[in-house]
């Protein structure tokens, strides 16, 4: 048996195999991200030539103490492969992001990507979405109306907070409201009604933007989940 912090590391480590000379790669955020951007850095000053855009300042920080070199977004047209983090996800890939509260660079990042490979331990897998509070981005201004709105589709909302009690800001200059559903059935629904509400900057729901999750199980071994549902067992499969 592993730890959580092994079962992330472990999928971590296994989504660099996709990593190819001469990519331009995104960097996700959070903790499980975090042993990508790792090992990344590693195969950078092993010689290996890639080009990454972060999704975060905290990810941008680790990129540039693991000495990979990064590019000014306007001279990137796409990315070839984004390894990223989630905090719940189903078997149709649909995803929650967000915990960390990137989840707008998140979106940008995996929109503009030939390839989103999504890393997290098996506590993540879910058989449907919801227990994880949602987070959406909302501008500050009239916060309080947002998250009125927000309230009405169903959930209760917490606007996030610093650990001294202040307003969590995202890099952006947002507030993070988190929105508790308990379930979420028509993930699609919910998404684009969301994404109507005057306020709303951008939401954790993610569908159908994830190629392959690479799970981190209990026993050392990756599951690897396929969108369109086929689940590869055998854990070198790429
Ligand atoms: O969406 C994210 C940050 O905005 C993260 O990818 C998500 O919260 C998962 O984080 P972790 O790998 O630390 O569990």
């Amino acid at each position: 048996m592993v730890s959580e912090y092994n079962m992330k590391k472990i999928a971590a480590e296994h989504a660099t195999k996709y990593v190819q000379a001469g990519m331009k790669i995104g960097l996700g955020t959070g903790s499980t991200a975090y042993y990508a951007i790792l090992k990344i850095g590693e195969m950078v000053r092993d010689g290996l030539s890639i080009q990454a855009v972060a999704t975060s300042e905290a990810s941008e920080k680790l990129a540039v103490e693991q000495g990979i070199p990064l590019i000014p977004l306007r001279e990137v047209d796409r990315l070839d492969l984004t390894i990223d983090g989630a905090d719940e996800l189903d078997d149709q890939l649909r995803l929650i992001k967000g915990g960390g509260g990137a989840l707008l660079r998140e979106k940008i990042t995996a929109f503009h990507s030939e390839r989103l490979v999504i890393v997290a331990d098996d506590t993540k897998t879910v058989t449907q979405l919801g227990a994880f509070p949602l987070p959406v981005e909302i501008v500050p201004f009239a916060y309080e109306w947002t998250i009125q709105s927000l309230t009405q589709l169903g959930c209760t909302v917490q606007i996030r907070h610093k650990p001294d009690k202040g307003f969590y800001v995202t890099d952006n200059g947002n507030y993070i409201a988190d929105c508790k559903f308990q379930q979420i059935p028509q993930p699609e629904e919910l998404s684009s009604r969301i994404g109507s509400l005057p306020g709303v900057v951008e939401h954790g729901l993610f569908i159908g933007m994830a190629d392959q999750a690479i799970i981190g199980c209990q026993d050392g071994t990756v599951r690897i989940l396929h969108s369109g549902n086929s689940v590869a067992k055998n854990p070198f499969d790429s």
